[in-house]
């Protein structure tokens, strides 16, 4: 037999035999569940749910194909293939001089969990903290706090300390007690291998009297820290949603994973139930390619959304259900008018400084990708020991500091984020239960400003680039669908700066490299300011700069279906039902209502896991009912 081609392996379904299924002709005609999408939340509530009813079907539906290739498990920056990902194109930026941007989230078995940069970290408790207060107290009393949280984030982990001498070699930190504990399904590591200038620049953080957390995924989330990468220990592979949550349950007779199809909408039935107008009884899907016929699959139990924030939205409103002149515009009748839908929609803006460092230490990541011999060399290494720079995705360091860290001046700006009305710089036709959830939004984010023990900005440590994530935007965005064309990819608007305070909050984080990089410790490194460069110092200098160099998205989009009161323009209730439809919830990153200050896998993975906690104890008493 001759061997295979990449390609050839990249398109078998090597490991799951009958339950992987290409075409609706393969699938039964009803499902107790059904799961839109196949990613980060879609595969772990599939897992559980499979796991905790034997004999009932699920049944998962998911746009890409199940990718059997190398370079997703190989440690990887980002996107290791750009045909894993969705290319869609923001609307022209109104805050970045119109510019657009693409709009990267994954489209294969795993979704974005097999395309990131496996920066495996959590939010301060204070982040999580204001979920509560933004969403209502209910949401509190159900556990979406900080306190709430934590047993959901060390469930669906197991983290494995690094060895002694990786300790002493890297300076790492790590308080197990803390923060871990769980067995679940997602590994977490500190990788075998820094590039020598993280610990300089780990220095140099705290010359500039950032603390250092020992730390930080036990809810301290701010200063210099340590965090795992979502990684294998043994084989020093990308750990993600399929190698946790799908390759090792695949065979489970209860399961059934349709690729390369979407979920168009959701069937809807009229019921009379208190105050849900409606009950999803299934979902319409079509082929992605070939077919365009659409075909309804039912449900007995229920539906859940799992499509991430980009796609979710499109989902809901195409059902029918979303702001009503939205829907209007498109055609469709409104089911149930929730303005939430696609509203609230937040990511990390990120900005990229680039200093030249004269001396020259090595090994570091600019000089070993472009020589080829340093690279085999790497390779020869990962293949043979697992170890060495490649073992090393994003990196696994940074330095989160609150907005007091960047400036001695809070008062002004915290003053001016006091005085905003809520309606100033939303959108002018903004919804009054919109306004009144933002207002919440902006009294939240008024506390966490003004305090220590949170984080503003981001900025990764491990390389050397100076980038920077702005992690507590004011501003807000968009995703609805094309009322010209509702299949098609949806209108995504990050809206990012313009709310004016963003810009002069991101201005203190981005002067704060300069102070970094005239530290003793980044002096040995020999900086030169490339960009943007010594024309660049007055603060409209920097304005003028950020409009025209900041990016919209740090790859963490979330909030287009936010927890919340109706009242507050929440999309779902503490249980994550979607308000006034029965047997319909989302699990994914579109439900946190404020993005918290960090990376958001390991944040979806532990609200997927509440979230279906919920789906399976709702079963449970619907099956004790019955008998
Ligand atoms: C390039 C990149 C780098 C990142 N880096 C990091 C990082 O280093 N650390 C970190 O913690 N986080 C990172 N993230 C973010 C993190 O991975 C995501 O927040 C998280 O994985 C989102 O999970 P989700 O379940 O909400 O959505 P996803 O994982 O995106 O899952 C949604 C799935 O639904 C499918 N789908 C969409 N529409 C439909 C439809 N209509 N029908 C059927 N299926 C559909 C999609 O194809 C996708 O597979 C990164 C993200 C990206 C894109």
């Amino acid at each position: 037999m001759s061997a295979k081609s990449d390609a050839e392996i990249e398109l078998c379904s090597i490991y799951h035999g009958a339950h992987i299924k290409r075409s609706v002709s393969d699938l039964a005609t009803h499902y107790d569940y059904i799961i839109a999408g196949g990613g980060t939340s879609g595969l772990t509530a599939a897992d559980r749910l499979t796991a905790a009813f034997p004999s009932r079907s699920v049944l998962v539906v998911e746009y890409g194909d199940l990718i059997n290739s190398t370079d997703i498990l190989r440690p990887a920056t980002t996107v290791p293939n750009p045909s894993y990902a969705y290319q869609i194109l923001s609307r022209p930026e109104p805050g970045l001089n119109n510019r657009s941007f693409t709009v990267t989230v994954g489209k294969i078995v795993g979704g974005c969990s097999a395309i990131n940069a496996q920066m495996f970290d959590r939010g301060s408790a204070a982040d999580y903290d204001a979920w509560g207060d933004v969403a209502g107290e209910e949401f509190k009393a159900a556990g979406w706090t900080w306190d709430g949280l934590l047993p959901y984030f060390k469930k669906s982990i197991t983290f494995t300390p690094p060895t002694a001498s990786e300790v002493e070699k890297y300076d790492y930190t790590f308080d197990v007690d803390a923060a871990y504990g769980g067995n679940g399904p997602i590994q977490a590591v500190y990788p075998p291998f820094q590039w020598p200038s993280e610990k300089i620049v780990r220095k140099a953080w705290t010359e500039l009297g950032i603390p250092t957390q020992r730390e930080a995924a036990g809810g301290d989330a701010y200063g210099v820290f340590f965090f795992p990468s979502s990684q294998d220990p043994k084989t020093q592979t990308r750990s993600y949603a399929r190698t946790g949550h799908f390759d090792p349950v695949a065979n489970r007779s209860n399961y059934h994973l349709l690729v390369g199809h979407k979920v168009t909408e959701i069937i809807l039935r009229e019921t009379d139930n208190g105050d849900r107008d409606y009950e999803a009884r299934g979902v319409k899907i079509q082929a992605v390619k070939g077919d365009s016929a659409v075909v309804e699959i039912t449900s007995d139990e229920e539906v859940i959304l799992a499509a991430g924030t980009i796609h979710t939205p499109g989902i809901l409103q195409r059902s029918g259900i979303g702001p009503k002149d939205l829907l209007t515009a498109a055609n469709i009748s409104t089911k149930v008018e929730l303005p939430g839908v696609g509203q609230n929609f937040q990511d990390h803006a990120m900005s990229s400084l680039f200093y030249n460092m004269q001396t020259d230490v090595q090994p570091n990541p600019m000089t070993m990708f472009m020589n080829q011999t340093l690279m085999k060399q790497a390779r020869e290494e990962y293949e043979k020991n697992k170890t060495g720079p490649l073992t090393l995705s994003g990196g696994n360091s940074g330095a989160f500091l609150p907005l007091s860290m960047t400036t001695n001046d809070t008062t002004t700006l915290l003053t001016a984020l006091a005085a905003q009305s809520p309606s100033t710089y939303l959108p002018n036709n903004t919804h009054p239960t919109i306004l009144t959830g933002y207002a919440h939004q902006l009294s939240a984010l008024a506390t966490l400003y003004s305090t220590r023990d949170n984080a503003a900005f981001e900025y990764p440590i491990s390389s050397l680039a100076s980038m920077l994530a702005f992690l507590k935007p004011l501003s807000r965005g968009t995703v609805h669908i094309n009322p010209a064309s509702p299949l098609a990819e949806p209108h995504v608007t990050y809206r990012t700066l313009t709310n004016p305070l963003d810009l002069e909050l991101l201005l203190h984080g981005l002067k704060t490299y300069r102070r970094l990089y005239s530290t003793p410790s980044a002096q040995t490194l020999g900086p030169q300011e490339i960009m943007p460069g010594a024309a660049v110092s007055t603060d409209e200098q920097w304005r003028a700069w950020a409009r025209k160099n900041v990016s919209p998205s740090f790859y963490h989009p979330v909030g287009t279906a936010a927890l919340g009161r109706r009242e507050r323009g929440g999309v779902v209730g503490p249980d994550l039902r979607v308000h006034g439809i029965e047997g319909l919830r989302v699990v994914d990153a579109s439900v946190m209502p404020l993005i918290p200050g960090t990376h958001t896998s390991s944040t979806v993975y532990a609200v997927a896991e509440k979230g279906v906690e919920g789906v399976i104890g709702d079963g449970r008493r619907k099956n004790r009912k019955r008998e």
